[in-house]
């Protein structure tokens, strides 16, 4: 079982990985949880969550760059015809979530940290199989809506009090896996008190 929590806790990481290493982003993030929470340090509420739209966006620009789970096989039950190949009736298919997420034809300059991928008005042309972090179909992720609330909660407590910086870039901290996307390496960070 790997469902639940490894998922989740390493998209945390990556998102406070990647905020490390993307100031101007991470300020946008800052600039939100100031409107929406102010000085105020009540924990989150089910109201706030939904005006958290960057981070939002955040969390799920992560999940495309580093997908919890990378890649995802099908047993197939019948032939399939793709382009000029045919897969025969019983063919094991990879699909590999990772490399779909960094199609340049898709997204221009795949490597780039750019939450606004996600705005409305930047996704609406996208092909709804081209981010598939949660799988799609019938035995897509049943806990997708959960994580991505669990991801918020967690992501804005942790930045309400802290802004983060990377000790690692992109370029240079280890990864790897095979049923998970995750660090081969600690994630060192600098936690630096907003107050
Ligand atoms: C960021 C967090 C998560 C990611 C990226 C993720 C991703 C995925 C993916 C890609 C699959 C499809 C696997 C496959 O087809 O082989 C899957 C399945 C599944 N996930 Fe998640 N997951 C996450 C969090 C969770 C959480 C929090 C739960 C439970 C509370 C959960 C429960 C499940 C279950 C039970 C399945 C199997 C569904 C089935 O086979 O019908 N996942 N997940």
């Amino acid at each position: 079982m790997f469902e639940g929590h490894d998922t989740t806790a390493v998209a945390i990481t990556w998102a406070l990985f990647l905020l490390g290493n993307n100031p101007e982003h991470q300020e946008k993030v800052h600039e939100e949880l100031e409107e929406v929470f102010g000085n105020s340090d009540a924990p989150i509420t089910v109201k706030d969550l939904p005006q958290l739209k960057y981070l939002d966006r955040v969390i799920k620009e992560t999940l495309r760059l580093f997908p919890s789970v990378p890649l995802i096989m099908r047993q197939l039950t019948e032939e399939v015809k793709l382009d000029n190949y045919t897969l025969p009736k019983g063919a094991l298919v990879t699909i590999a979530i990772q490399l779909a997420h960094q199609n340049p034809e898709v997204w221009p300059d795949p490597l780039k940290f750019d939450p606004d991928r996600f705005l409305p008005e930047n996704s609406k042309l996208r092909n709804p199989y081209a981010y598939v972090p949660f799988s799609a179909g019938p035995r897509n992720c049943i806990g997708q809506r959960f994580a991505q609330l669990e991801e918020k909660i967690v992501l804005s407590a942790i930045l309400r009090k802290w802004r983060v910086k990377s000790v690692k870039t992109f370029d240079t901290i280890k990864y790897g896996g095979s049923v998970i996307l995750r660090p081969s390496e600690s994630v060192l960070m600098y936690l630096i008190p907003k107050n």
